[in-house]
């Protein structure tokens, strides 16, 4: 059995907070404004596995009105879902996400944030593939108010 799912999440830049960016803290200005950390690469990857499972999206799981959320680990949350996939039996069969941002420049923090993420969702380097890419100056993430992630999983049963 095979599943698919997507995701996708914008947060918005602000100050005063640490980049937290697919579970590491990446030295930026500006970090990303949320109720949780914002990690907008882990919220995206959520949303994907939560698609692939049938079972909604981060906000259902994770209410920004919940305090128990406030300031989360991303990692924490993405953890949790994770349990769900494995509980239902599934592994990753492969995982490609790509991170929306003028800046910072991402390249060196990339494999990084693929160990990170593969250690999260218990799967082979090999199969964890993290991008990035500008969008030449335009539009929110050309003009540096924020970023943006996509996420793509494979989720597969024996
Ligand atoms: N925040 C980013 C954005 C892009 N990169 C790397 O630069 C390459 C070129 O980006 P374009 O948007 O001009 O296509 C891209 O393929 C990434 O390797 C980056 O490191 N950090
Ligand atoms: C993660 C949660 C919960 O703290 O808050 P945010 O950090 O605002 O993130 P978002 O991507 O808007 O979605 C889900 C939220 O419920």
């Amino acid at each position: 059995m095979i599943k698919v799912g997507q995701g996708f999440d914008v947060h918005s830049f602000t100050d005063h907070r640490p980049l937290i960016l697919g579970g590491i803290t990446i030295p930026h200005p500006q970090g990303l404004a949320g109720h949780s950390d914002a990690d907008v690469l882990l919220h995206a990857i959520t949303d994907a596995v939560l698609g692939a499972l049938g079972k909604g999206d981060i906000g259902t799981h994770f209410p920004d009105t919940d305090e128990r959320y406030e300031g989360a680990d991303s990692a924490e949350l993405l953890r949790t879902v994770w349990k769900m996939a494995e509980e239902e039996g599934y592994r990753v069969g492969n995982m490609d996400a790509t991170v929306i941002a003028q800046r910072p420049k991402l390249a060196s923090y990339i494999p990084d944030i693929r160990k990170r993420v593969a250690v999260l969702v218990k799967a082979d380097l090999s199969d964890i593939n993290v991008k990035a890419t500008t969008t030449e100056h335009l539009g929110f993430t050309g003009r540096e108010e924020g970023m943006a992630a996509m996420a793509i999983v494979c989720l597969v049963r024996d």
